[in-house]
């Protein structure tokens, strides 16, 4: 009996052992599969990231290998953009005539005509520039337009995969950031939403993202010591009270982007509607003082909602009617004050409905 009972508390251990080794056994599999898994899903955004390099290289006519790009600065190059590739120009950016001379005299000029500024420190181009104001101004048009105008290099930086842990090792990317700017100067590096990245409360960040940082503001404090070096970096943001003093420190040369006044307005509403077909009593005049306190991008949806209006009144029209292409475009009626007066009305009740909350309660 006592044999039989210390036979069957081996056969219970056993099968706890057992199951023990079964379940260790499945779940290194599992951890082994999900470390492959992330493996390769790293190297394959590696990948990526490479061939899209090469590819932005080749078409910019840099060459790889004579510059001797490494893995990370390869990873940093996928962001570079081809000027041919922007659509934007000064000519589509309204009412900001000041702010655009003040690019080209500051920024664009001192890269294209090195040579007038090279024998005085005084007029080095800035290092640092701070596009600011609210959402919807300008500021991208602006910072896409210095990019095709400027003829330099322009890196769009998505800050996102500095911290991304598909391509780890976020200090050296950071580092990529600046080396790679340097072996193909003159470059503009772009940071849209740059108060995301270097606010104020770093006190929140994981230890590595503040290690980045760090990183990343040691590299740039190279830059701007270094006069020989044509690196510029563009930030923008909505919020520039959130960004910390020695941030703004080292972007001397500022651009507030703010709410377009009613004269600008009325430059955006006729850029806007220029390329549209417009009944003749279209005035924007009177249409900019009906839209205070709108953005460019406020207007630009304003118009579209209009010229959406002749559509739907077209296809109400005509849906009992048999058409041709023809008959399409001659009924389609240009975009009429009414259109664009009904248009602005709508916007300001939902701005309004936005801005009370009520929306939510929809
Ligand atoms: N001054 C302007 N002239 C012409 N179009 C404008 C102007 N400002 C804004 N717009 C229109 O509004 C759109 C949005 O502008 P943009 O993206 O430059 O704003 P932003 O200031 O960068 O906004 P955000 O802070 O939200 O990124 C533009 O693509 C353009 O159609």
């Amino acid at each position: 009996m006592g044999l039989f009972g210390e036979n069957s508390i081996n056969k219970a251990e056993l099968l706890g052992v057992i199951i023990r080794l079964s379940l260790l056994t499945a779940v290194s599999f599992m951890t082994l599969k999900w470390a492959l898994n992330q493996m390769d899903h790293t190297l394959s955004q590696k990948k990526k990231a490479k061939d899209k390099a090469k590819k932005i290289c080749k078409k910019l006519g840099l060459e790889i290998e004579q510059q001797q790009l490494n893995d990370y600065e390869m990873v940093i190059a996928s962001h570079l953009v081809d000027p041919s590739d922007i659509s934007v120009s000064w000519e589509d950016v309204a009412g900001l005539e000041d702010v655009v001379q003040e690019m080209k005299d500051t920024v664009i000029l001192p890269i294209q005509r090195q040579d007038l500024f090279a024998d005085s420190q005084l007029t080095q181009p800035p290092k640092g520039v701070l596009l600011y104001g609210p959402p919807g101004c300008g500021k991208t048009l602006i910072a896409k337009a210095t990019a095709k105008e400027a003829g330099a290099r322009f890196i769009n930086l998505d800050v996102s995969m500095l911290t991304d842990k598909w391509y780890g090792e976020s200090q050296k990317l950071a580092a990529a950031v600046f080396t790679l700017a340097a072996k193909i100067q003159p470059c503009i590096i772009f940071i849209d939403e740059i108060d995301a990245f270097l606010r104020m409360r770093a006190s929140q960040d994981h230890e590595a993202t503040a290690m980045m940082k760090a990183q990343f503001m040691s590299f740039w404090d190279g830059f701007i010591t270094d006069h020989s070096c044509i690196v510029i970096l563009m930030g923008a943001t909505n919020r520039p009270m959130d960004l910390d003093k020695a941030i703004l420190r080292r972007m001397p040369s500022r651009f507030n982007i703010g709410l377009p006044d009613c004269s600008q307005r009325t430059k955006i509403l006729r850029l806007i509607l220029s390329k549209e077909p417009i009944a003749e009593e279209v005035d924007c005049e009177t249409l900019a003082r009906e839209t205070v306190g709108f953005s460019g991008s406020d207007l630009r949806e304003v118009c579209r909602n209009a010229s959406l209006y002749r559509v739907r009144d077209f296809n109400q029209s005509s849906s009992s009617k048999q058409s041709d292409e023809d008959d399409f475009q001659d009924a389609l009626r240009p975009i009429t004050m009414v259109d664009l007066v009904l248009s602005i009305e709508k916007f300001k009740e939902s701005k309004f409905l936005s801005t009370s909350g009520l929306h939510t309660s929809a």
